[in-house]
Formats: structure tokens, sequence, C-alpha cells
């Protein structure tokens, strides 16, 4: 983690203007009533081809829509919570409260990209124009869409408060890798419920091989350094936007995007165990611009569609230029934080951390 600040420092420090250079002008648009009605619209026809469906989705996305479906339209979880044997109402519940308090709009958005996730037959009845919006499936993490010249790659575990398993690890590379190769011009990642992330899945640590401790800590250090990698060679304008609390790598992460847009109810991002709130984070030069937490999607959104409009090429060249100043300086770090981390993940202050917070619920 140390490392990861330091690779931020560096960056900084080796071009203190960085965010600015890609953080593109400021372009001063508001959201219009015709692009309000769209998401309304949009909405309501996800609700009717959920209707639709030919194949039963399963009980999980059932669920999730549920859940998805309450917030857009009330607000976070209003109700008493259900008794122990009242089994799917409980289950209704859990999922509902689990999403704390994601903004209405983006409950609604989110339940609009998982009704279009669920059935290739789904996009034919959709009233996107072919082409427009596209979505890669083969993620169980993630969900990833292309629209509007914008490729979002968005975390979703949110039950986990999109802990990044190994899995997420690999799925994030292949989505960058995808990305840094399809036709939008920017791309974001941005986590879905109330949580950006709780950084590394602590349950990474517990699944060991038959070389041990040792040999999970030598392939967790390779893949990391590969994972860190991606982001320092990413070769299009990268934006997170965090919509919530974000933890460990998903924080130290940030200083590899261009840009980097908080809500306010990014309450906390957590580093060296200091919680930071987004305004601080954002006086440290670690996050662009923080916006209260009402307006946030529609805002960054916004200003996300008109950076997209900007010429490709020269977002890309303007990129280049600053990234190649630093780029083997940041790849000389991530492989020595590696290394570092290597050697940690076998201290007994990992091994106590990370059985501290899988056994917490015991303790109970
Ligand atoms: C490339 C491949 C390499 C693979 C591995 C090595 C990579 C190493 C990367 C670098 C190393 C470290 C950097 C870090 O990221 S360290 C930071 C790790 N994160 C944490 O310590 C946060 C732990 N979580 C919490 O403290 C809390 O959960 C919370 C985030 C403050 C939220 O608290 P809450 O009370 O609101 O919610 P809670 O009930 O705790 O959580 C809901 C469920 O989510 C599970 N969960 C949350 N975070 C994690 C996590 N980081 N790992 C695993 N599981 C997590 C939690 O257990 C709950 O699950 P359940 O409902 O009990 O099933």
């Amino acid at each position: 983690m140390a490392m990861a600040y330091l690779a931020w420092r560096l960056a900084r420090r080796s071009c203190p203007s960085s965010l600015q250079v890609t953080s593109f002008p400021v372009v001063q648009l508001h959201m219009n009533r015709t692009a309000m009605r769209a998401s309304q619209k949009d909405f309501e026809n996800s609700m009717n081809q959920v209707k639709l469906l030919k194949k039963d989705p399963g009980n999980e996305v059932k669920l999730k829509l549920y859940a998805l479906y309450k917030q857009a339209t009330e607000g976070p979880c209003n109700m008493p919570k259900p008794g122990v044997f009242d089994l799917i109402n409980k289950a209704k519940w859990d999922a509902w409260n689990a999403l704390g308090s994601l903004p209405k709009e983006a409950a609604r958005q989110n339940y609009v990209d998982l009704v279009s996730s669920l059935s290739p037959s789904l996009e034919s009845s959709s009233q996107v124009e072919p082409g427009t919006d596209r979505k890669s499936t083969g993620f169980e993490t993630l969900v990833v869409t292309s629209e509007d010249g914008i490729t979002k790659i968005m975390f979703n575990r949110p039950k986990k408060k999109n802990a990044i398993n190994t899995e997420m690890y690999h799925e994030i590379m292949r989505a960058l890798k995808a990305a840094s190769k399809d036709d939008s011009i920017i791309t974001v990642l941005t986590g879905n419920g109330d949580y950006y992330s709780s950084g590394n899945d602590l349950t990474n640590f517990t699944d060991i091989p038959p070389g041990g401790v040792e040999e999970k800590a030598k392939n967790n250090a390779v893949l990391l350094r590969e994972f860190v990698g991606c982001f320092i060679d990413f070769p299009k304008p990268l934006i997170a936007v965090v919509n919530g609390p974000a933890v460990g790598i998903s924080v130290t992460l940030l200083g590899l995007f261009d840009a980097v847009y908080a809500s306010d109810r990014a309450t906390e991002m957590l580093i060296f165990g200091k919680k930071l709130t987004a305004g601080e984070a954002c006086a440290q030069g670690l996050v662009t611009e923080v916006f209260p937490d009402s307006t946030f999607q529609k805002e960054v959104w916004t200003r996300l569609k008109a950076f997209a409009k900007l010429p490709p090429n020269a977002l890309r060249i303007s990129k280049e230029v600053i990234r190649k100043r630093e780029r083997e300086k940041l790849h000389a770090v991530n492989a020595e934080e590696c290394n570092v981390l290597q050697g940690r993940w076998l201290s007994d202050e990992c091994t106590n951390a990370v059985v501290n917070f899988l056994s917490r619920k015991s303790k109970l």
C-alpha cells in the first residue's frame, strides 16, 4: 500500500498537473429535460422488458431487480426487517437494504443496465439504436457497457461492497484490454451499490495452493504486478466515478486515473489506515472534483458524455505525452511494491488482520 501511494506521489510529482492535463476542458453542461425523460423512459422500458423475459433469470437476479426497483422508486429501504422465518421477505429486505443510500437515479440506471444484460433477445426489442449501446457478456463480477463513446466498467459485487476477488482482478484486466481496443473514446470505472469498492477481497488469502503460502504470495505478486501494469499502460482517458466509500487498493489505484470524480457520499477513502473524506482526498490531489451525492450521477455523466465528444486522437496523444515520461518509473515502483507485498503477505501482521476480519462475525 505504501508503495502504491508512492507511485501516486511519483505520478503527481513527475507530472504535477497530470490530473488537470487529461482532465480536459471544463465543459459546463446541464442535464436537459430530454436526457432526464430518456432516463425515466429507459427505466419504464426496462420494466416492460422484464415482463417479456423468456427465460427465468434466477432468484439472485430477481432479488437484484426487486431491490433496484424499490430503491429507484422509493429510495433507501424503509421497511421493518422481517423475522428470520419469513425467508422470502427477508431475502427481499436484505437485497434492498444492501443498496444503502444509493441514489434513486443510480438505482434506475443500474436497473436498466441489469435488464439489458439479461438476454440477448432483449436487445432486439430494445428501443436503443443498434450499435449505440453494447453490453459485454462473459463477466461474473463486472457489468461492462459501451454507449455514447464511453465504455463503463462497473464493479458488480454490491453485497460484498465490491471487494475485488481474484476473479474480479482478472476480469478487470480483461475489460481494460478490451476497452483499450474498442471504439470508445473514454473508459470509466465505477461501483454498483453503495460502495465504490472495499478493496482487496480478504478471502483471496484463504485459498492456499499445494505449494503453500509462499507459492500463494508469489502468484499474487505476479498477478498484482500485471494488474497494476494494466492501469499504468492504459492508453485512453481513464476516469473513476467514485460513487461511495473506497478502501485499500481501490484508492491507491486512483493515482493512475486521469480524472477522479467522487460523490460526497464517498466519506471514507481508507488509505494508510486513515479515513479521508472525498473533500480531503480532493485537497490532496487524489480526487479531481467532488459533487453532492444528490446530483453526482447527473453532473458526472453529463460531463463524461461531453468529454467523449472530444477528438479521440488528441486525447490519446495527450495522455501518451504525459504518461511516457513517467511510465518507466511507475512500472519500477510497481515491481518493487509487489516484491515488498509478497513478503508482507507472509507476515504475522497480515495473517492477523485477515483472520480478525474473517472471524469477526463469529465473535458477535
Ligand atoms: C491480482 C490478484 C491478486 C490477488 C490478491 C492479492 C492482491 C493484494 C492487493 C493489495 C493488497 C491490499 C490492499 C487492500 O485493498 S487492503 C484493504 C482490504 N479491505 C479491507 O480491509 C476492508 C474490509 N471490509 C470492511 O472493513 C467492511 O466490510 C467495510 C468495507 C467497512 C463495510 O462494512 P459494513 O459493516 O458496512 O459491511 P459488512 O457487513 O462488513 O460487509 C458486507 C459484506 O461484504 C463483505 N466484505 C466487505 N469487504 C470485504 C473485503 N474487503 N473482503 C472480503 N469480504 C468483504 C463482508 O464480509 C460482508 O459479507 P457477508 O455479508 O458477511 O457475507
